[in-house]
C-alpha cells in the first residue's frame, strides 16, 4: 500500500503478511507509518494504491466485521457519558453479536470495577483496555493493536503481553505497534519495522536481533593482558571497559574459557551478552528516525 498526505508520503509501497498464530510486532520511529498503516487495514483511510486484506478480502467487503477483526487504535474512541458497559451492549447489538460476550469481555480485560461508569472519567489504562475489550467483543480472528500498553501500569504491560501471547497460542493473528523495545522482545514472535513509510525489516525477532552488531563477551581477569595476547586474532575486536575488564567481539566465550585455562589465566567473569532488540531497532532505524533528539558532546 501507499498513502500520500500533501506530499508527504506516510506509507511507500509497503507489502507485508502478517501470521496468523503468532505476535507480530511493528515498529518504527514517531511518523514511520504505522497507525496510517493499521487505519487503512481497518478501512478508516483509503490507500492511494495498493490495498490491504483481512482473511482474503477488504475490510469493507467484510460480511461480519467485527467477528473477524479487532481493532485498537484510538483508545479514545468510546463516548465519553456513556459507560463502558453501555458502549459494548450498543456495538453488540448492532453487530448481532450475543449479549453475554458483553459480560466476557469486561472480564477478560479486567473492567468490572468500573463497568458501570462513564468512561469519560477513565484514566488512560482504563480507557486502554477498553479499547482491547471493543476489539475483542467479535471473538476475532485477527487483532490489530496500535500501542495498546501506553499508559499502562507494569501490571497492565504484564497483562497484555500474556494476553496477546494467549491469542497467538490460540492461532489468532496478533499486529502489535509499541515503543517499549523491551517489552515488545518479550511480546512478539515476528517483527516488522518501518521507517519513513517503507519496510526497513520483517523478520523473526531472533534474526532480528541476531543481526545488530552489539553481541559480545564481557571477561574480568586479574591477567587481562595476558588473556587478549592468547586470543588475539585478526578477527578478534577486544575493547577495554575497565582495568580488569575487557569487551571481546568476533570469538565466543567457550573459546575464551579455553584459551585462559590452557594458559593458566585466572578468570573472573566470562559473560555471553546478546544485542538487544533496541541496539538492533536503533541500528535499523539510525537514518529513518525523523525527531532525533541532539546529545550534547
Ligand atoms: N490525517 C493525517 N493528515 C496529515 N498527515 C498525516 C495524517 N495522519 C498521519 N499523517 C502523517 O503521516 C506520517 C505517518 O504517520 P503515522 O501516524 O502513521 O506514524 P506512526 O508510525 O504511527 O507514528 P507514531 O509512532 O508517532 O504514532 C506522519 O508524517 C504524519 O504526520
Amino acid at each position: 500500500m501507499s498513502k500520500r498526505y500533501g506530499d508527504r508520503r506516510a506509507v511507500d509501497d509497503v507489502s507485508a503478511t502478517i501470521q496468523a498464530g503468532a505476535v507480530t510486532g511493528f515498529l518504527g520511529p514517531n511518523g514511520a507509518g504505522k497507525s496510517t498503516t493499521m487505519r487503512m487495514i481497518m478501512g478508516f483511510d483509503r490507500p492511494d494504491a495498493g490495498s490491504a486484506l483481512v482473511e482474503g478480502r477488504r475490510y469493507a467487503d467484510l460480511d461480519a466485521p467485527l467477528r473477524t477483526v479487532g481493532a485498537l487504535l484510538d483508545a479514545k474512541a468510546a463516548h465519553p457519558g456513556r459507560s463502558a458497559r453501555n458502549h459494548l451492549i450498543a456495538l453488540a447489538a448492532t453487530n448481532r453479536i450475543p449479549r453475554r460476550r458483553v459480560d466476557e469481555v469486561i472480564g477478560m480485560t479486567g473492567l468490572e470495577s468500573v463497568a458501570d461508569k462513564r468512561v469519560g472519567g477513565y484514566s488512560l489504562g482504563m480507557g486502554q483496555r477498553l479499547g482491547i475489550a471493543t476489539a475483542m467483543l467479535g471473538d476475532p480472528g485477527v487483532l490489530i493493536l496500535d500501542e495498546p500498553v501506553n499508559g499502562l501500569d507494569p501490571e497492565g504491560v504484564r497483562w497484555v503481553r500474556e494476553f496477546t501471547r494467549q491469542l497467538a497460542r490460540e492461532g489468532r493473528t496478533v499486529l502489535l505497534s509499541s515503543h517499549l523495545m523491551s517489552e515488545m522482545a518479550q511480546t512478539a514472535d515476528h517483527v516488522i519495522v518501518l521507517g519513513r513509510g517503507r519496510v526497513l525489516a520483517d523478520a523473526p525477532i531472533s534474526e532480528i536481533v541476531g543481526s545488530a552488531s552489539g553481541d559480545h563477551v564481557r571477561v574480568r581477569s586479574p591477567r587481562v593482558g595476558a588473556l587478549t595476547a592468547a586470543i588475539q586474532s585478526p578477527d578478534v575486536t577486544v575493547t577495554p571497559v575497565g582495568d580488569d575488564t575487557v569487551e571481546v567481539r568476533g570469538v565466543g566465550a567457550q573459546v575464551i574459557g579455553d584459551a585462559a585455562a590452557s594458559a593458566g589465566i585466572p578468570v573472573h567473569e566470562l559473560t555471553p551478552v546478546r544485542a538487544s532488540l533496541e541496539e538492533a531497532y536503533l541500528d535499523l532505524t539510525k537514518d529513518a528516525v525523523e525527531y532525533r533528539t541532539e546529545v550534547a558532546r
